[in-house]
């Protein structure tokens, strides 16, 4: 039997993903259906897809898929871009909004023009040192330690913002090959789970310009959770104070890690794409 999904394409700061309200059009294999429609030539083309539902614990959820199907516990972008699809469709009138993620509940507040959102502040909660193996012995998570790849070593920072992030600063980002050592570092043996990959140089105090390799998407246009942990390493490895500017391929977020309640505040705009209608008659 065919049957026809209503999506919303938006962006934040040029990661683009495909938005779902599942109250309206239910997905049983969204593994499934990211990849199929993530697919450039072939799909919608995007670097995933995340389904908009109903909460028990806060006012809506929020889940994400990578382009290669695979579930991620947090989405920095998409949060944003929820906020926006949430209150310009009018299925809310708060400003101030309660999203219920795999990492945890986030609160988005909205910063609207009229009966549109311009840009979001997510409070992203605190950030750990999730992704590394740490036994105690060998380098301590949450600070520099050392990756070979090819004989070449890196020296990176992880940082769990949800999601898991190797923060790699480097003197001169337009040198770093990206689509060739991304996927090095992302399946790296220290990281079972994979990870997203930042590189990142510091252009003036306070201003960081990273490019990013995703867990599960490749190269993106930005990333929201691996901007907060950008600024989070910069700030522990003593190159950034608390509130970094972070300039991405796509665009610029705002990062502040607030001392007294320890989590990191993002801020940045959301933008609607366009709308459509996809028909299937696979079980999705
Ligand atoms: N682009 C996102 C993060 C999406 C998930 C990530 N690829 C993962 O697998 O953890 C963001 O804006 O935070």
């Amino acid at each position: 039997m065919t049957r026809s999904i209503k999506f919303t394409k938006m962006h934040g700061a040029g990661n683009d993903y495909i938005y779902v309200d599942t109250t309206r059009y239910p997905i049983e294999n969204p593994e499934k259906l990211s990849k199929k429609w993530s697919a450039p030539h072939t799909g919608i083309g995007s670097d995933g897809l995340v389904l908009i539902g109903r909460s028990d614990k806060a006012d809506f959820s929020m889940r994400i898929f990578n382009a290669d199907g695979s579930e991620a516990k947090m989405c920095g972008n998409a949060s944003r871009c929820i906020g926006k699809y949430l209150y310009d469709y009018k299925l809310t009138s708060k400003t101030e909004i309660t999203l219920d993620t795999l990492s945890g509940i986030k609160i988005l507040k909205l910063h609207a023009t009229g009966d549109k959102v311009d840009t979001v502040t997510v409070d992203m909660g605190i950030p750990s040192d999730e992704p590394v193996n740490y036994d105690g012995k060998g380098s301590k998570p949450m600070t520099e330690h050392p990756i070979e790849i090819d004989g070449i070593r890196y020296t990176g920072t992880t940082v769990s913002m949800g999601n898991p992030h190797l923060v790699i600063f480097v003197n001169d980002i337009t040198k770093a090959d990206l689509s060739s050592i991304g996927p090095k570092l992302e399946n790296h043996p220290l990281f079972p789970d994979r990870i997203n990959v930042e590189f990142a140089q510091v252009l003036e105090e306070g201003k960081i310009r990273m490019r990013v390799w995703e867990r599960g998407s490749g190269v993106t246009q930005a990333c929201g959770t691996g901007a907060c942990a950008t600024a989070v390493a910069a700030f522990l490895t003593g190159r950034a104070g608390r509130k970094s500017i972070i300039v991405m391929d796509g665009g610029t977020l705002t990062i502040e890690w607030d001392i007294a309640t320890k989590h990191v505040f993002m801020t940045g705009e959301a933008t609607k794409v366009f709308e459509g209608e996809m028909e299937t008659d696979e079980e999705l």
